[in-house]
């Protein structure tokens, strides 16, 4: 009751003191936001397809969704591609298409992100195509289920593998001629890798591991002065089949276009964006709420969630 009360006058004190001074604040804070808002105007870089023209991309997981949508979205702009998934005859359709899309060239290599060789091998096999590389996109997600954590300790650490250490693996390989390029990162994680979402557990793992990984190093090539930008992207629920399979009954609206999403995720990249929020209020109101109200955005999720359709096990 006392802590309320002081609480509550040092909050009278407060206005009272602003009221006061309203003149001075108007004054001050008028000038500045003006200041502001003119330099977020200005200062916004524009995307243009023609950034992409030429540039030696490698997409994984394209075989379907998200990825598959950038290969498209890239060979449109012109750009090179070499697309990464388990699936051969899905990832030769796409490869077929980039190329009657415009794409400069267009490859693809099979295999599982279990394996760190393939990672690698698939940077190697960028070198030996063009002597070089330019974006480096990392999307790919091994076998998520949706529902209560159900104890197996051997699933987080293949996903784990899949979702983080390859990722890790693949960054490794390419700094080299991501330096030589001054090239970027771009790193596909999801709003389960910021905020406590139910029923994602091994997945959210591993995208809060990209998030601590990744933005640490960001730093480190800021600090070396290395010209290699990172981008995090944070995605919500975006409508690809894969996802609608999943998550369609616990969902109380649908997601947000893979095209559009895809399109976004290649603007904030060529832009050199630290992170990209999509759909934004979506990703960018939990975020805001989550260091202020952490118990509040924990009930929102829960209740936005049709949580009975989840079947207890
Ligand atoms: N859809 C959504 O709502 C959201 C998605 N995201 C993120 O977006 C990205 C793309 O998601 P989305 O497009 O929905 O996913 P999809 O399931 O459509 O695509 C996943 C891709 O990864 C490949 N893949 C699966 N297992 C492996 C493996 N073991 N080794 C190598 N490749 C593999 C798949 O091909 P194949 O099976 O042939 O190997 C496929 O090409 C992911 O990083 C995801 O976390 C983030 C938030 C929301
Ligand atoms: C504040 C609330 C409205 C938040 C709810 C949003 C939740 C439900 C959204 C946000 C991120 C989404 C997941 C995601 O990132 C990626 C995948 C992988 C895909 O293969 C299968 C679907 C899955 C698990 C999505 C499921 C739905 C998630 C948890």
């Amino acid at each position: 009751m006392l802590l309320w009360r002081s609480a509550l006058q040092g909050l009278s004190f407060l206005c009272l003191f602003f009221c006061s001074r309203m003149g001075l604040l108007l004054k001050i804070l008028v000038p500045f936001v003006g200041l502001v808002l003119a330099f977020c105007f200005y200062s916004k870089e524009d995307f243009n397809p023609e950034m992409l023209k030429g540039k030696r991309v490698i997409v994984t997981g394209a075989s379907t969704g998200i990825g598959e949508q950038m290969a498209y979205h890239l060979a449109r702009m012109g750009a090179h591609v070499l697309i990464t998934a388990r699936t051969e005859a899905k990832l030769q359709k796409v490869v077929t298409r980039c190329l009657e899309l415009g794409a400069a060239s267009a490859h693809f290599m099979n295999g599982s992100m279990e394996d760190m060789a393939l990672a690698e091998d698939v940077v190697k096999e960028a070198k030996h195509l063009w002597g070089g590389l330019d974006m480096l996109i990392l999307n790919h997600i091994g076998y998520t289920y949706f529902n209560y954590f159900d104890g197996d300790v051997e699933h987080i650490r293949k996903l784990l593998e899949i979702n983080f250490l390859s990722y890790v693996a693949m960054t490794v390989s390419a700094l080299p001629m991501l330096k030589e390029s001054g090239g970027s990162i771009l790193v596909v994680s999801s709003k389960a890798g910021k905020i406590g979402i139910p029923f994602v557990a091994p997945y959210s793992a591993t995208k809060f591991a990209l998030d601590g990984f990744f933005s640490s190093l960001r730093q480190e090539l800021i600090i070396k002065n290395i010209s290699v930008s990172i981008t995090l992207c944070i995605l919500g629920h975006i409508a690809t089949e894969t996802a609608e399979k999943t998550v369609s009954h616990v969902m109380q609206k649908p997601g947000a276009p893979k095209e559009e999403c895809a399109l976004e995720i290649i603007r904030s990249g060529a832009l050199r964006k630290r992170e990209l929020y999509y759909p934004y209020t979506a990703v960018r109101i939990p975020l805001l709420i989550r260091d202020w109200a952490p118990e509040f955005l924990d009930s929102l999720t829960r209740n936005s969630l049709n949580v009975e359709n989840v079947k207890k096990s």
